[in-house]
């Protein structure tokens, strides 16, 4: 289990560039099994889960070859489908979340998909239903074994009809897009999710030949074809990165520069920011947070109320968020209320911050109240595991803006989805030691 030692109560300063969007390359990664044709990823984040996913594709058989820091390309002329049913696959496979795409692409394209149950963060309830649901509709037929936890679906073929999600589930429309676009005939799928990072898949596919309209709504219909092509594909920057580097930046009142963050794809989240009192410039692209030397304020609603900050399929505002802006409305001047709806148990975090003397009542699972100290009275440093990845990055923000030094273990948690986080944040001035 490896630790970071931090120092905390050091202000930062400086620029700080993000990764390619982790949740994006698991989409991204998987369509490449959708051609025999070369597809060139660039901006790909070195990151534990999105390794563990290229390296599946590789035991695939998918001839891979790395052309430069982040930018790879890929070829899925001659795959191995036994090793699907190996007992490797069984265990790789439930390595991380993202691996439930494989699904899609391996039953559009050979008819045939399984998967381990997935792993992730486990932050409550994770079910697969939507994804399957959509397969079944496109004709296919699943089984699933209790023992093994082990899915599948197969098809002779996949036929297009109209689909209404039973939730817009990120990863499951990814998935069922993913089949469709090699489906006979029009698939319309409703309630489909929409975020930036489904965006970049559809616009993937559609350079590759699909045929697939609405992107960026909730709406997508798509003409199946008969084949895809190769293409290049560049990721976004990381909107939950960008999200933690200002929650950073507020926490240890540090001026920093978040360079090339795509801003007109970050929804709300600027918004929200600025609805907690944090001052963001747009400069091109870049966002810049000043020193917030008088602290920051939570805007109350017109009426008075306290705000609520609550999280919602996209165009609301994404829940990996949360944790972040929970852990900075600890030192802000005011209240909020946080409110996740999606997940039970992403919000147990707050007693290390409790503990840390954060101001914080966990109403239930879902709602915490916290009430901001001002930076009249500054955290404590402690020891803490890092429970999930975005719990891990806000108790590791926490320690950052604490006194004295603290101790987070089961740092892979978060090296799941940030990228030599200690290497960058020690170039803008952190006090933070890797031990393995
Ligand atoms: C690898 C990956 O991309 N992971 C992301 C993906 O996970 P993932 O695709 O697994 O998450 P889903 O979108 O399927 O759903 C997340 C949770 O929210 C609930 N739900 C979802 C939609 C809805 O309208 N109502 C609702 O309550 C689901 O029941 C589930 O518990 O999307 C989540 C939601 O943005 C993010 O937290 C994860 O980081
Ligand atoms: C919950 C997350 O990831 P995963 O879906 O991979 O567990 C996340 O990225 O915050």
């Amino acid at each position: 289990m490896g630790t970071f030692i931090i120092e905390g109560g050091h202000q930062l300063h400086g620029e700080i560039t993000p990764q390619g969007a982790k949740n994006e390359a698991l989409q991204i990664l998987c369509a490449v099994l959708l051609t025999s044709e070369e597809v060139t990823i660039s901006n790909i984040p070195d990151i534990v889960d999105v390794n563990k996913l290229i390296s599946l594709l590789e035991d695939l058989g998918v001839k891979t070859q790395k052309k430069a820091k982040g930018t790879y390309s890929f070829k899925a002329d001659n795959l191995n489908l036994d090793y699907l049913q190996s007992a490797q696959f069984k265990e790789d496979g439930r390595g991380l979340r993202g691996s439930i795409m494989l699904v899609g692409p391996l039953l559009a394209r050979f008819g045939k998909g399984y998967i381990p149950k997935p792993g992730g963060d486990k932050i409550g309830r994770r079910r697969l239903d939507t994804h399957f649901e959509g397969f079944i509709k496109l004709g296919a037929t699943f089984r699933y074994n209790k023992e093994e936890h082990f899915y599948g679906v197969e098809a002779e073929k996949l036929t297009g009809t109209y689909m209404l999600l039973d939730e817009a589930s990120v990863t499951g429309t990814a998935n069922i897009v993913m089949a469709a676009v090699l489906a006979e005939g029009k698939t319309t799928i409703y309630n489909a999710a929409c975020e930036p990072y489904l965006q970049q898949l559809c616009k993937m596919l559609n350079r590759m030949g699909a045929k697939i309209n609405g992107i960026g709504s909730n709406l997508l219909e798509i003409e199946g074809v008969d084949s895809l092509g190769g293409t290049e594909h560049r990721m976004l920057p990381d909107m939950i990165e960008i999200g933690s580097w200002i929650g950073l930046a507020a926490m240890t009142r540090s001026h920093l520069t978040i360079k090339n963050v795509h801003w007109d794809d970050l929804g709300q989240i600027p918004t929200v920011f600025k609805k907690l009192g944090i001052q963001l410039e747009r400069q091109g692209d870049d966002i810049v947070i000043p020193e917030h030397k008088d602290g920051y304020e939570i805007q109350n609603y017109i009426d008075g109320s306290i705000l609520t900050i609550a999280d919602a399929p996209w165009p609301g505002l994404t829940p990996d968020l949360l944790s972040i802006i929970l852990v900075m409305a600890t030192q802000a001047k005011g209240e909020v209320l946080i409110h996740q709806k999606m997940f039970e148990s992403r919000l147990f975090f707050v007693d290390k911050l409790i503990d840390m003397g954060a101001k914080i009542i966990l109403c239930d699972p879902h709602r915490a109240t916290v009430i901001g100290h001002d930076f009249k009275s500054t955290l404590k440093a402690t020891t803490m595991v890092s429970p999930d990845i975005r719990a891990g990055v806000s108790l590791l923000i926490a320690a950052l803006s604490a006194k004295g030094t603290s101790t987070i273990h089961n740092i892979e948690q978060i090296d799941r989805g940030y990228e030599n986080i200690d290497t960058r944040l020690r170039a803008i001035g952190a006090k933070i030691t890797r031990l393995q």
